[in-house]
């Protein structure tokens, strides 16, 4: 019988992605990483129903204390990044880094197992002619996952499986109910696991960051309110500025050094190209002049024409069609060819 091990995360994506595996005649072993402390997935809470789900499905289940690698390679990054001004994307670094790495190494190492699975919505299809696993787009394209996971390397996806890239998000909630399984109904996450565990993220850093008090100004200098840390701002910011002005302003720069604030219009938040570092191509080589692709710069932003433009050290520069509005620095940009995944990284400026 083919062996598999299955990330149970306690909910109802990878549970049904268990139970569809199981009953497929795979050896289903569930593993489920312990990431922190707090409440909904990756807590002890999440532990509890992942294992009531092998228990359903009589498969056995392993957890695994990652709490400590969590700590340094997400919340420390995190705090550091927020600290520094910047606003880092911590679920594509962690899918990477704290999920699927050691996901594998365990599956392997451990259980003797070189495939696992897990409840993302992706596709991944190898390529015969570029000898390349490609990593797709779900089927389901409001559940699409594909840009949290741009970061994953040949061997890693070559070792993994998404029973349900194909499936609507309606389709795992009627077949996790036909198995009866206990998570059927079980609510979805709404938010960053960091964001759920602890409230909200200034609650998070809170925990981590003292209070700063500094001024916001305008581009001139001119001091217009204040405000108490710059870890609590993002580029593009309009709401909770305090402050009264006949425009609309928005956070352009995050100055941590000088401890600073700035706000601008909605023009100074607008651009046309930004610079990409730690670039990782996935479903084609890196080319060796510049590409056309569609690229997304938050989780949820419409595809947007752009130009690839291959630079030295792992980094590309990204020249837009239309200029867009807040470049975040620290958050990724992944293009697009269609519903393949070619490349993405963290946008540096
Ligand atoms: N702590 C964990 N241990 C093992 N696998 C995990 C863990 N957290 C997430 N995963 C895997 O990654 C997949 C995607 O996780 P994500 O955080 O996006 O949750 P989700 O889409 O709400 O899935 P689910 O409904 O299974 O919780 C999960 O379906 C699961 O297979």
């Amino acid at each position: 019988m083919k062996k598999i091990v299955v990330g149970l995360s306690g909910g109802v994506d990878s549970s049904t992605a268990a139970a569809i595996l199981h009953n497929q005649g795979y050896e289903v072993i569930g593993l489920t990483l312990w990431l922190m402390k707090g409440k909904g997935q990756c807590c002890s809470e999440g532990m509890i129903d992942a294992a009531y789900i092998c228990e359903q499905l009589g498969v056995p289940h392993q957890i695994v204390d990652m709490r400590d690698v969590f700590q340094t390679h997400i919340v420390d990054y995190l705090v550091t990044g927020y600290s520094a001004g910047i606003t880092p994307l911590p679920c594509s670094q962690c899918n990477k880094t704290v999920k699927f790495g050691p996901m594998v190494q365990y599956a392997c190492e451990q259980l003797g197992c070189d495939r696992i699975a897990t409840g993302h919505y992706a596709q991944i299809n190898y390529d015969e002619v570029t000898e390349r696993y490609q990593l797709l787009r779900a089927v389901d394209r409001n559940k699409d996952q594909s840009y949290f996971l741009y970061d994953l390397s040949q061997e890693l996806l070559a070792a993994t499986v998404f029973p349900l890239g194909e499936l609507q998000k309606t389709d795992t909630r009627r077949v996790a109910a036909e198995y009866g399984l206990k998570t059927a109904d079980k609510p979805e996450s709404q938010d960053l696991c960091l964001v759920e565990s602890n409230g909200s993220m200034r609650a998070f850093l809170d925990k981590y960051l003292a209070p700063k008090q500094g001024d916001i100004v305008d581009t001139t200098g001119k001091i217009l309110g204040q405000h108490d840390g710059v870890h609590h701002y993002t580029i593009g910011q309009r709401k909770g500025l305090g402050i009264a002005a006949p425009e609309p302003l928005y956070v352009i720069e995050l100055d941590a050094v000088n401890n600073k604030v700035i706000v601008g219009d909605r023009t100074k938040v607008t651009q046309p190209e930004c610079t990409v570092n730690r670039v990782n191509w996935v479903s084609i080589v890196e080319p060796s002049t510049p590409i056309r692709a569609e690229v997304q710069i938050r989780y949820r932003s419409h595809p947007e024409p752009v130009t690839v433009i291959p630079l030295e050290n792992s980094r590309v520069r990204l020249v837009f069609d239309e200029p867009q509005f807040s470049i975040t620095p620290g958050q990724a940009a992944v293009w697009y060819d269609g519903d393949k995944v070619l490349g993405g990284g963290i946008i540096e400026s």
